[in-house]
C-alpha cells in the first residue's frame, strides 16, 4: 500500500516542525533518519492522524487524511509503535495484544486468533502466557510491536523501535521487522543509520523539518561517501561514515537541491 506526502507543512504554534515535504513510499521498509529535533516523530504522527498538516496532503492508499472519511479508512490500514507506550505490568502478554486488537475495531471473537498471530509475527509467540512485568526491554518492545500489528495493517509504522535495546536484542528486532516488511509497507525512524542499512532499501533522510534526502540506500552511501571523505571506503560501516558526515553531507545536498 503506498502512502504519499504532498508539500506538507506543520508547526507547532509557531515554531517551524515540518516545511513542504513530499515523500512517497509503498511496500518493503522504507527509512526516515533524521537528527534529534528534525522532525521525525511529528512526520509519523502526522501519518498516523494524530495530528494535521497545515498545509499540503497525506495520502494513505490513496485516502486522503484531509476528509474524516479518509481518515477512518486509513486509520484500518495503519499500526503504529511509538517511541513511548505504556503497558499494564499484570496483564499476559496475549491478552494485551486481544485487547489491542478489539479496540482497534475487530469483532470479539477474532481477536485471540489475531493476538496469536500477531505474537508470532513479533517473534514472542512463547511468551503468550506471561505477564508484562516480567518482561525484558527487548521483549516489551516486541509487545508493542505485537500491538501494532494486532489488526492486520498493511501500512506499519515504528518510531525509533530499537532505541535502548542491547546488541542481540536489536537484532531480534532487526529479523522481525525484516519478515513483516516482506509483504507490508513500513517506515521505520531512526536517528542512527546502522539498522536502517540492514534493513531498508529506501531512505529518506529529514534536517531541521525539511527532507533532504529520498532515494536508495546506494545513493545514498554515495552521496555519504563523497561528502564524508571522497572516496568509497568499503571497509567502514555506512553507519558510522554517516554519524561523521551527517553535517556535510546536509549542506552539500542542500547545495545540489538549490
Ligand atoms: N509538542 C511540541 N510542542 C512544541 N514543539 C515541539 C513539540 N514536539 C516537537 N516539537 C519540536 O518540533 C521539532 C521536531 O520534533 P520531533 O520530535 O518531530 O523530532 P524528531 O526527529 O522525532 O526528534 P527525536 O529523535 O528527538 O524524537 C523539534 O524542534 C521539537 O523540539
Amino acid at each position: 500500500m503506498d502512502v504519499a506526502f504532498t508539500d506538507v507543512s506543520f508547526s507547532y504554534g509557531r515554531k517551524p516542525a515540518l516545511a513542504n515535504v513530499t515523500w512517497e513510499f509503498g511496500a518493503g521498509v522504507t527509512g526516515l533518519l533524521g537528527p534529534n529535533g528534525a522532525g521525525k516523530t511529528t512526520l509519523l504522527s502526522l501519518l498516523v492522524t494524530l495530528l494535521r498538516p497545515h498545509s499540503g496532503r497525506i495520502a494513505v492508499g490513496g485516502n486522503g487524511l484531509e476528509h474524516s472519511s479518509g481518515r477512518r479508512a486509513a486509520r484500518r490500514e495503519l499500526g503504529f509503535l511509538p517511541q513511548r507506550f505504556s503497558l499494564a505490568p499484570e496483564m499476559r502478554v496475549h491478552d494485551t495484544v486481544e485487547y489491542t486488537a478489539w479496540v482497534h475495531g475487530l469483532p470479539g471473537a477474532e481477536c485471540s486468533a489475531a493476538a496469536e498471530r500477531a505474537l508470532r509475527e513479533a517473534g514472542i509467540g512463547e511468551l503468550a502466557r506471561a505477564r508484562v512485568r516480567t518482561l525484558s526491554g527487548g521483549q516489551r518492545q516486541r509487545l508493542g510491536l505485537a500491538a501494532a500489528l494486532a489488526h492486520n495493517p498493511s501500512v506499519v509504522i515504528l518510531d525509533e523501535p530499537t532505541v535502548g535495546l542491547d546488541p542481540g536484542q536489536r537484532l531480534r528486532m532487526r529479523e522481525r521487522i525484516a519478515a513483516i516488511g516482506a509483504d507490508r509497507t513500513v517506515v521505520i525512524s531512526s536517528h542512527l543509520l546502522e539498522d536502517i542499512e540492514h534493513l531498508c532499501h529506501r531512505v529518506g533522510v529529514l534536517a531541521e523539518g525539511r527532507l533532504i534526502f529520498a532515494g536508495d540506500l546506494q545513493e545514498l552511501n554515495d552521496a555519504i561517501a563523497d561528502a564524508d571523505t571522497g572516496s568509497h571506503d568499503d571497509s567502514v560501516t555506512l553507519g558510522s561514515r554517516f554519524e561523521r558526515a551527517y553535517d556535510v553531507l546536509i549542506a552539500r545536498l542542500e547545495g545540489g537541491a538549490g
